[in-house]
């Protein structure tokens, strides 16, 4: 029978009155890439401590390959866990720290070379067998953590935030590494991270986490455009958020003051919380008929961001953000009014 790669009933997880994990009950198919992805302090640590079997959940039951876990230690059990900060030998060469594994399984010398040789050219790291991790940088080092974890082929990779260490252009390069790895050798994974641009490079899931709890799971793609909720809308990406009061067609802001917002559909009468993404946002002269949702504003400042402009602008007690690819003809003081498509808004009460 084909079982899922992981499979975590229902698990609660305390340590004394905080609660780690609230509940959480989550399935990792066989080549699965699956993150969990929070701030920090929801939880998602613990869970995958939970899987590698550093931490006993206080409930719940932990099955990998369809073996239920719960009291195996973490050598008993068929993962390998890729840590932060590599934790590599360092009295051991680059071959004995990628062998190790093999040789606690009493895999022959012969088999051993040999798929030390085959994994370090996959990780890109051949030549490099008799070097000691002290005389390699920090991606390299993690390319060998890499190296050692998937020379065992266990049926679950964990990765415990692996590239956090590393600057911004090595975690890129690492992450495209991972990404070709996994569609190349078909592992399964739960990847732990706060970045969400990591998570959804990556994953065929990403779960994301608060509070102990799985706020919404699905494809990148899937909770990106279609958050479940408020928090996961907000963590998700950049936003620009309205509170505001509506009283027909009429918007006003938190300090009662009418504002110059014409919205096509309004939710419906009362507080909301209105959010769009600063890419969503279009900055126009003038208002029109035929734009959607419009607001009125003035211009407060504009930004260069490299790739892109950044344009704050105000409307009574609304700010309200619009990035765009080119430069728009705007200065501080303008007037201009900012528009966005129904289907980019979301409105939380
Ligand atoms: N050994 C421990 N003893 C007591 N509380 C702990 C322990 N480990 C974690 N916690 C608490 O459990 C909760 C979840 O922590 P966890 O490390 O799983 O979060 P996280 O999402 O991984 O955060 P981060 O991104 O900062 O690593 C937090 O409130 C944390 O303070």
């Amino acid at each position: 029978m084909n079982h899922a790669a992981l499979e975590l009933d229902r698990i609660s997880l305390t340590y004394g009155t905080i609660v780690a994990i609230n509940d959480v009950s989550l399935r990792v198919e066989r080549g699965e890439f699956v993150t969990l992805l929070g701030p920090s302090g929801s939880g998602k640590t613990s869970t995958l401590r939970v899987v590698g079997g550093f931490e006993k959940p206080t409930s719940g039951t932990v099955r990998i390959g369809g073996e239920t876990v719960n009291d195996r230690p973490p050598y008993g059990r068929d993962t390998a866990t890729i840590f932060q900060n590599g934790a590599l030998f360092p009295h051991k060469t680059v071959a004995q720290n990628i062998a190790y594994g093999l040789r606690m399984r009493r895999v022959p010398q012969p088999e051993i070379e040999r798929r030390v040789r085959e994994i370090l050219a996959i990780v890109a790291l051949s030549g490099y067998e008799d070097r000691y991790p002290a005389a390699m940088s920090g991606g390299q080092r993690q390319r060998v953590a890499l190296a050692r974890s998937l020379v065992v082929r266990p049926t679950l990779l964990l990765f415990d935030e692996p590239m956090s260490a590393l600057d911004l252009a090595l975690r890129l390069q690492l992450r495209a590494e991972i990404k070709r790895l996994h569609e190349e050798l078909g592992f399964s994974a739960i990847f732990v991270t706060h970045d969400q641009g990591e998570a959804m490079s990556m994953s065929d899931r990403v779960a994301v986490m608060a509070k102990g709890q799985i706020e919404q799971i699905g494809r990148p793609e899937e909770v990106y455009r279609h958050p479940a909720n408020e928090f996961v809308f907000t963590f998700m990406g950049e936003s620009c958020r309205l509170p505001v009061r509506i009283d027909g067609r009429a918007v006003f802001d938190s300090s009662g003051q009418p504002v110059p917002l014409t919205l096509v559909a309004p939710p419906g009468p009362g507080e909301w919380r209105i959010y769009v993404r600063p890419g969503h946002v279009r900055l126009l002269p003038k208002a029109s008929e035929g734009l959607p949702n419009q607001l009125e504003a003035t211009v407060q400042m504009v930004e260069y961001l490299g790739g892109s402009y950044r344009y704050h602008v105000q409307a009574s007690g609304l700010s309200l953000v619009c990035d765009s690819s080119s430069k728009l003809g705007f200065g501080p003081g303008d007037a201009a009014v900012a528009s966005w498509l129904q289907e980019d808004m979301r409105c939380f009460q």
